[in-house]
């Protein structure tokens, strides 16, 4: 028999996979699992409890909750030679990576893809000792994800996000970077960089409208010193996925990356969680896990 190890989060997003937990345990036991369930706890708990699962010789490890969660679960498996498959329930508050999978929020039509058998190959970040899945960044309102207070977000969502950007705003400098990627390079004042596996960021849906999960490829934003002004009109543009033609942006793909910097307190962000410092070395690692997904995801490429 298959068996299913549920993470999740009682605290991300709204609450609302505390009150599912009966449900989607149902479902995963009709669809053929035998299933267990681990409550998180705090910080580290998702990436323990995922470690675990897998030594254990679970089949199906599915992260329910947000970003955290999924990042978490990922960093406790990514290192280990057998890797299970992985499911989601995104039940936090921006669900980036479901939302670039195409994985519903809503939580009925999540399980039938947890229940399906359209399974993917799926790339991951991998950078210094720790994985992303997402979006690795640096530099200006790149501590953003961060900032915001998880109440805020229970209260408001989204616009808690858009909130503290405002008022994050004149804090904002550039920094000087050395970067090589894929055998180029590039020296320059940078405002911040973004290393995406995704095309969903932050709720910036077109920010890397090319990025493929499964080509073994970043797609790599770098947004060149500017005014406060222009950066303003940058993320302007940002929001309708017009800003990648913008001259202050250089906008490449690539597998392999290595940032230096001036400035050693420029912190790293992987997936919305704090990620050590830079220097860094990126690496895409071409398709390093099975995911359970909808079978006509869209943004597939
Ligand atoms: N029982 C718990 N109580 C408080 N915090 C928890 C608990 N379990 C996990 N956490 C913390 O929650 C964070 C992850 O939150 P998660 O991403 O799942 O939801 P979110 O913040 O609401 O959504 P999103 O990341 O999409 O904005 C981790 O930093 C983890 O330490």
């Amino acid at each position: 028999m298959k068996r299913a190890r549920l993470i999740y989060n009682p605290t991300s997003g709204r609450e609302q996979i505390r009150k599912s937990l009966a449900y989607v345990l149902e479902r995963l036991e009709t669809a053929g699992y035998e299933t267990s369930a681990h409550a998180t706890t705090g910080e580290g708990c998702a990436k323990r409890a995922a470690e675990k699962a897998a030594k254990n010789g679970y089949d199906l490890v599915i992260a329910a909750g947000g970003d955290g969660t999924i990042f978490e679960v990922i960093n406790g498996l990514a290192h280990l030679k057998e890797r299970p498959m992985i499911g989601l329930i995104p039940a936090g508050t921006t669900n980036d990576f479901a939302r670039a999978l195409g994985i519903p929020k809503d939580i009925e039509k999540a399980c039938d893809v947890l229940c399906g058998d359209h399974i993917e190959p799926i790339d991951i970040g991998k950078v210094n000792d720790k994985y992303f899945i997402n979006i690795a960044a640096a530099g200006a309102l790149t501590e953003l994800t961060y900032e915001v207070p998880s109440k805020m977000k229970t209260m408001v969502g989204q616009l808690a996000y858009y909130i503290k950007g405002l008022e994050m705003l004149p804090q904002i400098k550039p920094t000087f970077v050395r970067i090589e990627y894929d055998g180029k390079l590039f020296e320059g004042d940078i405002m911040m960089f973004l290393v995406s596996n995704t095309n969903s960021v932050g709720g910036f849906e077109k920010l890397a409208p090319d990025a493929s999960l499964q080509d073994g490829m970043f797609d790599f934003i770098i947004v060149k010193k500017t005014s406060f002004p222009e950066f303003l009109t940058l993320a302007g543009l940002a929001l309708r996925g017009e800003h990648l033609n913008h001259s202050k942006v250089l906008y490449v793909q690539a597998n392999r990356i290595k940032v230096f910097v001036e400035d050693e307190d420029m912190k790293l962000n992987l997936d919305g969680e704090h990620g050590g410092k830079l220097p860094a070395e990126f690496v895409n690692l071409y398709q390093h896990f099975q995911m359970l997904t909808p079978k006509e995801r869209k943004n597939k490429h």
